[in-house]
């Protein structure tokens, strides 16, 4: 048996449409959770910015307020429909993102919560990296204009299976946080994003797999579906990529639904062909995962 994945795990990925309302999206988000338990999902995964269009100009509009936790339904509709759609699924739920308000300090952060089968909230992730950068000609994007960064590194238990790294998007371009991650025992490393049509082509599969292949765990990437009326297009191709850095499963553009098998003995049996856990030379170059991780968020009372 593998201490990291104590039994295999059927995992979902909602790669959601998602337009201007939110009531709209919070539903639509019910709908396909709740169909994807029916076909045995335990581990559910929606979209960064699932609940809005992604873009600086939303950003403020829709965010909502977590704190202090748990906020009320007016504070945060995203928080209570999420809550109710793990609990009546009876699944994890990883909810993507959500833009949200911290009222104390007046900052936007890009937010990821996931709930536990009870429907209680588990983790939240503030994106530590923000996507700002600039491609003349193809895409300029500044998320610091709006946004500001998290500051963890988010590892959740899941008891009756082991734990996960939950990153959002431009996170899965910084390999020490993948790698920290693993080397905390996570079998998993989920990341709810959204690249676009000039990144995703080049970027997206190559860094799942990447992350994979250098710490011999799963990646799980979920994004919206395209939609090429928004201002921002959306890659879509969500997947799941296996520890050897093997594809499972590959959404196309559109609204959909994909599911992966997930197993401990793949991860053991990686590790046992190609040993890098035992084999790393840190007489030669230093340790990342050792010290000076900040896995609580000090600076506010939100749930690590
Ligand atoms: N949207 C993002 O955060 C990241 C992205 O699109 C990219 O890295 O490319």
């Amino acid at each position: 048996m593998s201490k990291l994945l104590k039994k295999p795990v059927k995992l979902a990925l909602v790669q959601l449409a998602s337009g201007a309302k939110k009531t709209k999206n919070l539903e639509n988000a019910r709908i396909k959770v709740l169909a994807a338990a029916k076909e045995g999902a335990e581990i559910i995964v929606l979209p960064e910015c699932f609940n809005s269009p992604y873009g600086c100009d939303y950003f403020p509009s829709y965010a909502e307020t977590l704190l202090p936790s748990p906020p009320t339904a007016e504070q945060s509709p995203s928080f209570h429909a999420l809550s109710a759609i793990a609990k009546d699924a009876k699944t994890y739920l990883i909810g993507g993102s959500i833009p949200e308000l911290d009222t104390k300090t007046g900052k936007y952060y890009n937010t990821s919560l996931t709930f536990s089968p009870r429907g209680d909230l588990l983790a939240t992730h503030r994106k530590v990296h923000l996507f700002d950068i600039d491609i003349p000609g193809k895409i300029t994007f500044r998320e610091s204009e709006v946004l500001s960064p998290g500051n963890k590194v988010t590892i959740v238990d899941l008891p009756e299976f082991g734990k996960v790294a939950i990153a959002i998007c431009y996170d899965i371009r910084f390999p020490e946080l993948a790698m920290v991650a693993a080397r905390h025992g996570c079998f998993a490393l989920i990341y709810p994003g959204a690249f676009n049509t000039t990144t995703g082509p080049l970027h997206w599969k190559l860094l799942a797999q990447a992350r994979a292949v250098d710490n011999e765990v799963y990646v799980a990437l979920c994004s919206p579906a395209r939609d090429m009326g928004a201002s921002y297009h959306a890659y879509g191709h969500s997947m799941v990529v296996d520890p050897m850095a093997g594809v499972l499963v590959e959404a196309g553009e559109g609204e959909e639904v994909v599911f992966a098998e997930l197993s401990g003995e793949k991860i053991e049996e990686t590790r046992r062909g190609i040993p890098i856990y035992g084999q790393r030379r840190f007489d030669v170059y230093p340790d990342v995962s050792a010290s000076g991780v900040r896995f609580e968020d000090e600076a506010s009372e939100v749930k690590s």
